[in-house]
């Protein structure tokens, strides 16, 4: 995979382009993973990214997730940081409300016994943008 990588870019999801300064062509694939679980304060927060993800995608273009659900807090050394809490059900609503039609989503249930985070199971989802 390291051979086929081009560029390696930086990314905020609070930027109107999230690779500002470079706008990149239309995605064929995008992958999130453990990202928008730290990273959004809210649902609603959630829902704004995705529509970023949505717009750097081709129609077609594929989303795979990587998410846990059901996390309150992750530990990082001897800090503990607040995760976004949510089910499948919001990740299906968010999805769908946003263009993305469902693939595939498998869950594994957590068997991990660690209080340094509290997910409930961790799931892999993979949504194409509608065309
Ligand atoms: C749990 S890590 C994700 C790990 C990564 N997916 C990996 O597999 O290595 C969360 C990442 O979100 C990044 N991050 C925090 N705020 C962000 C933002 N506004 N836009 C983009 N990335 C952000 C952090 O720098 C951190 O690398």
């Amino acid at each position: 995979m390291k051979s086929a990588l081009q560029h390696v870019v930086k990314c905020n999801l609070e930027k109107e382009n999230i690779t500002d300064p470079i706008v990149l062509p239309l995605a064929d694939c995008i992958i999130s993973a453990g990202l928008l679980d730290v990273v959004c304060k809210d649902h609603d927060t959630y829902i704004r990214y995705l529509r970023k993800f949505s717009r750097l995608l081709k129609p077609g273009g594929h989303l795979i997730l990587f998410a846990a659900y059901g996390t309150t807090y992750i530990t990082v050394g001897k800090e503990k940081f607040h995760a976004l809490t949510y089910d499948e059900e919001f990740v299906r609503k968010a999805l769908s409300g946003e263009g993305f039609v469902i693939d595939n989503i498998e869950v594994k249930e957590r068997t991990a016994v660690c209080d340094l985070l509290d997910y409930k199971a961790i799931t892999y989802i993979v949504a194409h943008k509608e065309k």
